[in-house]
């Protein structure tokens, strides 16, 4: 396994926070804290390779897990091993390994060209003038880099800056590759070219990507497994293809007969009149197999045309975090 993560905790020391003049005053002479479990036993392993997207509500602990993967953290209890590493304790073997991209931060010299932030990751990396150079031109070419590389950093657009981010992240040739949140405020069509360099690079490279997103059409576009964590445990880990078979019971099949028929009564379905000879039949999948349903409606009744209708992921996670989090009160 490239990444190993066995009960990993984290625990935030916080202020109590108490309103009034003389809380104020005893919370300066005598301070009190209280503990925030922000991450609560969770274990999980990632093949090299694998495309895992890392998603949850605000809050769930997904950024303090990236955290502790990416050696930013140190664990309150529990392990991560990375190649073999330990994130925290071998940081400086270990940063030349992975790349991290935070849609919220960058790592571009604000005042500085992105060619100029490019040029001092060579040094700090100690990167070959061969591979940096090779780099750089692919970059370039596929991110788009030459309409703002000699720009200072903090005139870029959004977009233009997260396609540098990712180049910066990139430039030394990481295997493992942490996003947090890398299309966040990005317009459709930068989303959409980062979503295809970021594939691109897993299938050519075979870089080991860990995003978390809340955009779920990141999730459906690059990812192939999905974690879910909620309140600082992972309630959810399964392959995006798995899923909506998984929690994804309620489907659509909708019909065009080729005349009108008052009444279509199939056990176990619904059916609703569309108007017209149009009707749709809502039916769950572990009741009856979609293949079932249209053989008893085109043995029975003249079809013209069906389409069936997957639920939306959007859908599909809506639940699994109502789910996650009823589980939680429960346990706690
Ligand atoms: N430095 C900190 N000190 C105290 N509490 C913190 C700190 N950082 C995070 N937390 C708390 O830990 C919990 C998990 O936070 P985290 O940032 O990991 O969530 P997240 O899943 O990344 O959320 P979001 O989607 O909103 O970015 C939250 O309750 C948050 O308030």
């Amino acid at each position: 396994m490239l990444i190993q993560v066995d009960q990993l905790v984290k625990d935030y020391q916080t202020n109590k926070n108490q309103k009034g003049f003389f809380h104020g005053i005893k919370a300066l002479l005598m301070p009190e804290y209280e503990t925030k479990r922000a991450v609560n036993g969770i274990s999980f392993s990632i093949s090299a390779g694998e495309m895992v997207g890392f998603i949850g509500p605000n809050g769930a602990g997904k950024s303090t897990t990236v955290k502790m993967l990416s050696g930013i953290l140190v664990p309150s209890s529990g392990k991560v091993t990375v190649k073999g590493m330990d994130p925290f304790k071998d940081r400086k073997k270990y940063v030349s390994q992975i790349g991290v991209v935070f849609g919220q931060r960058t790592q571009l010299w604000w005042d500085l060209p992105a060619v100029d932030t490019f040029d001092l990751l060579k040094e700090v990396y100690k990167i070959p003038d061969k591979v940096y150079k090779a780099n750089m031109e692919e970059f370039r070419e596929l991110l788009g880099l030459d309409e703002f590389l000699h720009r200072p950093a903090r005139q870029l657009s959004l977009g233009q800056r997260m396609r540098a981010d990712i180049a910066a992240a990139m430039l030394h040739e990481p295997d493992i590759l942490f996003f947090d949140e890398p299309t966040i405020g990005l317009d459709i069509i930068a989303k959409e070219r980062i979503r295809e360099f970021i594939k691109r690079m897993n299938k050519e490279k075979g870089i080991t990507m860990l995003f978390t997103t809340h955009d779920m059409q990141d999730i459906e576009k690059i990812c192939e497994r999905i974690m879910v964590i909620d309140h600082g445990k992972i309630v959810c880990d399964s392959q995006v293809s798995d899923v909506r078979q998984l929690y994804g019971t309620e489907r659509k099949l909708s019909v065009q007969f080729s005349q009108s028929y008052d009444q279509i009564d199939i056990p176990r379905v619904q059916t609703v009149h569309e108007g017209g000879n149009q009707k749709s039949f809502i039916f769950k999948n572990n009741e009856i197999k979609v293949s079932e349903l249209i053989t008893q409606l085109t043995n029975n009744y003249d079809v013209q045309d069906l389409t069936v209708q997957e639920p939306e992921i959007e859908t599909i996670i809506k639940k699994i975090y109502e789910e996650g989090a009823h589980d939680y009160e429960s346990v706690s």
